[in-house]
């Protein structure tokens, strides 16, 4: 069992001595532009910060199409009133401050409106000529008022990080954008709640409760630029849901404020709360749809003293689940992350960024695990033990274990930094699809057949398509299938949809796990919901938005 005892010997290698670990030899420290931007966190979509981290990614606007000609089916809503002079005017004096509105109406700022215009995949881009950055949630009442009794159409944006196109505009919608809404409001000790303005960043409340030794329940690669509020209305669920679990359990209240400027007052900080409809949860993962939440109260847990992070390398996606059980079983309560990439995603990784992968040598699969708790002792013991009897009964190949912090930053990177990675030959289609598990890599599998057949992938220009590959969070049963293209195509688009959702909706699966509906996924909410289903949801956005200002031309 040659694997075996290697692996075993560089688990108690790294252990004894540090310097000699596989991780520390192997990986070096990140210089390249992040999507992340750990130490950084700042609100301006896509603007470069001092260390090079562009925020929700580099995302040159003028090279980027306009949604409206990428997709002349969908319509301006004849509706809505053409913005005027004198709307700027009352939005200016309404706001005061200089720096609260960013218009191209009066004046050519084109430039400056550019980021809050487009995505940062590249793949969306409105015409908006008006940003609006209220301060308080009575700006946000008074904005969303006006703009109800005058027709016009907005959308709520917070970091601009998503991943469905929810947060740009399509025509000419105001964008009301939360970045100055940023206090963290209060936070209980004793509870662990924390009350905060929707536009904090979310690495910003982290650092906040790290030093409070609590921890917000919530964790994604975009936490550099993302808003909590951002989160709550896209239901953002990252990569420590299987401990955590979904913001729907953690969120406890929200303050949000209506279409006609009706604040809704409902920020308690209760768990248990059985005094009718829990109305919140409509705003949790609405998107923007029924009205902008101001502000968030949500439980955070005690932070774990203990961590450990481990990357291992695995023959096939059999074994890749034999893992994700031996380490349910086996690690039970100290599990905080199970995560899964394929091997042709890392190998992307590396040729898109020139990071070094921890393992030598290929293998088909890689998993990241990681385990929080609240002892150092017990957890390694538990790991160890885990690891050597997974080496052991053949299960992983090979694998390395964090040693310090920087380590497990570095293994996690490995994971974080794919979706930012695979835009890097000029576009990706993204799937964020829930499957069972078992049928979960079968997916990817036919995808990549398919595309080969009609000669779309290769490794030169003139194939659009670069590979299609598999990852995600397998421990929430969450596959990200994405299919890095060198151009975004109408071949392949047609070869993709709705083969994906097809094949999606045989298994009873969704096609929208944890990245929301926005423009993207809008036409396809068929696959994963049924009609009365459907018909309930156009209910509720009638009754909250009769006016359907609320970011149009999206989700249902
Ligand atoms: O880019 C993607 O497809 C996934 C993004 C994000 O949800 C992740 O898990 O990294
Ligand atoms: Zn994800």
């Amino acid at each position: 069992m040659a694997t075996s005892s290697r692996f075993v010997a560089s688990l108690r290698r790294t252990a004894l001595s540090p310097r000699a670990s596989p991780c520390i030899k192997r990986i070096r420290p990140v210089t390249q532009v992040r999507w992340t931007g750990s130490t950084s966190a700042t609100s301006e979509p896509h603007q470069p910060d001092a260390k090079g981290t562009v925020k929700g990614g580099p995302a040159p606007a003028k090279a980027v199409k306009f949604t409206s000609e990428m997709y002349p089916e969908i319509q301006r809503n004849s509706k809505f009133t053409n913005l005027s002079e004198e709307h700027v005017k009352y939005f200016k004096d309404m706001l005061g401050s200089e720096s609260a509105v960013v218009e191209s109406f009066s004046k050519d700022a084109s430039e400056d409106i550019e980021p809050y215009n487009s995505d940062w995949m590249r793949k969306y881009r409105g015409h908006a000529k008006l940003v609006l950055k209220p301060a308080t949630t009575e700006e946000v009442s008074r904005i969303l008022k006006y703009c109800n009794d005058n027709m016009l159409a907005v959308v709520p944006q917070g970091g601009n990080t998503g991943l469905v196109g929810g947060s740009v505009p399509v025509f000419d919608e105001i964008v009301i954008n939360l970045q100055r809404m940023d206090k963290i409001r209060s936070f209980d000790e004793v509870s662990g709640i924390l009350v905060a303005d929707a536009g904090v960043i979310l690495e910003v409340a982290d650092n906040f409760l790290a030093e409070k030794k609590h921890i917000f329940p919530l964790d994604l690669g975009a936490k550099g630029s993302c808003q909590i509020g951002g989160n709550v209305a896209t239901n953002a669920g990252g990569l420590r849901l299987l401990r955590y679990g979904s913001l729907h359990g953690n969120v406890l209240g929200i303050e949000a404020v209506l279409p006609d400027g009706t604040v809704i007052d409902d920020l308690l900080e209760l768990r248990k709360n059985n005094t009718g409809y829990d109305i919140k949860q409509l705003f949790i993962g609405g998107e923007g749809t029924i009205g902008i939440i101001t502000g968030i109260s949500i439980l955070c847990p005690q932070r774990s003293p203990a961590v450990n992070v481990a990357y291992f390398g695995l023959e096939s996606f059999e074994h890749a689940q034999k893992a994700f059980r031996a380490a349910k079983n086996q690690l039970s309560e100290i599990l905080s992350a199970f995560e899964m990439m394929d091997g042709r995603t890392q190998k992307l990784l590396n040729k898109a960024t020139g990071k070094k992968l921890p393992l030598e040598g290929e293998h088909p699969f890689y998993c990241l695990i990681e385990t929080s708790g609240s002892n150092t002792d017990h957890d390694s013991e538990k790991l160890q033990n885990f690891l050597e009897n997974v080496m052991e009964t053949e299960i992983v190949s090979d694998g390395v274990v964090a040693q310090d912090q920087t380590q497990m930053g570095e293994l996690w990177s490995c994971r974080e930094g794919v979706s930012e990675a695979l835009g890097h030959w000029g576009g990706v289609y993204k799937y964020d699809l829930s499957l069972p598990i078992a049928d979960m890599y079968d997916l990817v599998n036919d995808v990549r057949d398919r595309l080969t057949e009609v000669g779309l992938v290769g490794d030169d220009d003139s194939h659009p398509v670069v590979d299609a590959v598999g990852y995600g969070h397998m421990g929430d049963a969450n596959l990200h299938l994405n299919v890095p293209v060198r151009r975004y195509d109408k071949e392949v688009e047609k070869q993709l949809e709705p083969y994906v959702y097809e094949w999606v909706q045989k298994k009873n699966g969704s096609i929208s796990a944890e990245h929301g509906l926005g423009i993207t996924k809008k036409p396809y909410i068929g696959y994963s919901r049924s009609d009365t289903m459907i018909k309930l949801m156009k209910q509720i956005k009638n009754l909250y938005d009769p006016n359907g200002i609320m970011n149009p031309y999206k989700y249902i």
